[in-house]
């Protein structure tokens, strides 16, 4: 399974072929756009989520409500478009009153992006480095879940730290039952963070974070030890580190593990109901690249949003004075949308490794040779 995207932030719409999906899945639209709902909303994002509703358009691949195992063509229409088409028509585009973009904002990609592409306009790096692009994650991350239901594997996410707030409140069973929208920004301690990110608005400034996801349910042995590329942890941290802004992943208790002895943290091995399983989980779901039927436990961390409304030093492009750096509309915080691409991106990557390793030319297929994969993990 593999997935492109392309399209612009400001463009017509973000388009995204996604191939390798297994034939005769029914796919559950509403659910898929709710999904992309989700990661609109969240307390903390700016006016650009104000104008956009965005939809998932099916048009390929797709027939009958179902799958038909030829590539999928998914396109999501920027409804801002019709504020920029006079900048972003591929063609029929008018310079007159446009102002290029020139003073490069630190941690976004317009320098660097501008060095390695030869742009003397840094709207051409803007257009796609941006986190617009997190909409094709989300759209193929939802019908990658519409796979995992079928084979009763749950993906789930919440935020832990927002700014600097402890936000992490929440047993596993609160954040299934949570609504989203509670889910996103929890309702304890949702005050403090809030009133945070008032503050950070009020001085022009941003806000990071940590996300975590859960993925439950996983059999035993999905991923390999024999290559890197089959190793699944691996996968899913380069791909939760390809979401805009992300700095770090770990898994299980990640970095602080170097805190502590061999004994106190290998999770021990015990065998209960005729299954393998562990007395802890502090490597969050993994062994050897391949998960250990415990639950996988995956955190991301997310810096600060790049644009700062009260901006700090840059240099100008073209004359090489000191400036400051360029000022658009941004989001203050998009911690809780990121906790939604995260639980998306990480189910992509589940579904890529059960779709590699089990028959999948159909949903029938697939879900009978992963219930024979269970039949047999048992029988072990
Ligand atoms: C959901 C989401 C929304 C974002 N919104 C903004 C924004 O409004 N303004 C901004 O400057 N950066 C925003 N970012 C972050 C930039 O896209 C990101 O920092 C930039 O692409 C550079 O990539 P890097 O941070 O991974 O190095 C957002 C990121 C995410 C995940
Ligand atoms: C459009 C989205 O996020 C955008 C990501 C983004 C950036 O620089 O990454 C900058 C902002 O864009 P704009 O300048 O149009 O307000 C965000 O709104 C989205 O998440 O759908």
């Amino acid at each position: 399974m593999r997935y492109i995207s392309s399209g612009h932030s400001h463009g017509e719409q973000i388009t995204i072929i996604l191939e390798g999906i297994p034939a005769n899945l029914e796919l559950n639209l509403d659910d898929i756009n709710k999904e992309l709902s989700r990661r609109q909303s969240g307390y903390g994002r700016g006016n650009r989520m104000k104008i956009e509703r965005d939809q998932a358009q099916f048009v390929g691949g797709v027939l009958f409500g179902k799958t038909t195992g030829a590539p999928i063509t998914i396109v999501i229409k920027n409804k801002d478009y019709k504020n920029w088409e006079t900048i972003t028509s591929p063609f029929n585009y008018k310079q007159d009153s446009y102002r290029p973009v020139k003073m490069p904002r630190a941690g976004h990609a317009d320098l660097v992006g501008a060095l390695k592409y030869n742009q003397r306009d840094m709207r051409t790096i803007i257009e796609r480095s941006s986190a617009r692009e997190t909409v094709s994650r989300v759209a193929v991350g939802a019908v990658c879940k519409q796979i995992l239901r079928e084979l009763d594997i749950e993906v789930l996410s919440h935020v832990i730290n927002l700014g600097g707030i402890d936000v992490s409140n929440y047993s596993l069973d609160d954040i299934r039952t949570m609504d989203s929208k509670v889910r996103m920004v929890h309702k304890v301690k949702t005050s403090e963070a809030m009133k945070r990110i008032d503050e950070s608005k009020l001085e022009g400034d941003t806000l990071g974070g940590i996300c975590e996801a859960f993925v439950l349910n996983v059999p035993a042995g999905l991923g390999s030890y024999v290559s890197h590329e089959q190793k699944l942890d691996a996968n899913i941290a380069a791909h939760v580190l390809g979401i805009q802004s992300c700095k770090g992943v770990e898994f299980g208790d990640g970095f602080d593990i170097a805190n502590y002895k061999g004994s106190e943290v290998h999770d021990e091995i015990t065998y209960t109901e005729q299954t393998f399983k562990r007395k802890t989980n502090h490597y969050g779901g993994f062994e050897g690249g391949m998960t250990t039927g415990m639950p996988i436990i995956v955190r991301g961390v997310f810096k600060p949003i790049p644009t700062l409304m009260k901006p700090i030093g840059s240099v100008h492009i073209d004359t090489k004075e000191q400036v400051l750096s360029h000022v658009e509309r941004a989001d203050v915080t998009a911690i809780p949308a990121a906790s939604v691409i995260l639980e998306h991106t990480i189910s992509i990557e589940i579904t890529r490794a059960i779709l590699a390793q089990f028959t999948s030319d159909t949903i029938e297929q697939l879900i009978d040779s992963v219930s024979r994969y269970r039949d047999y993990l048992k029988e072990f």
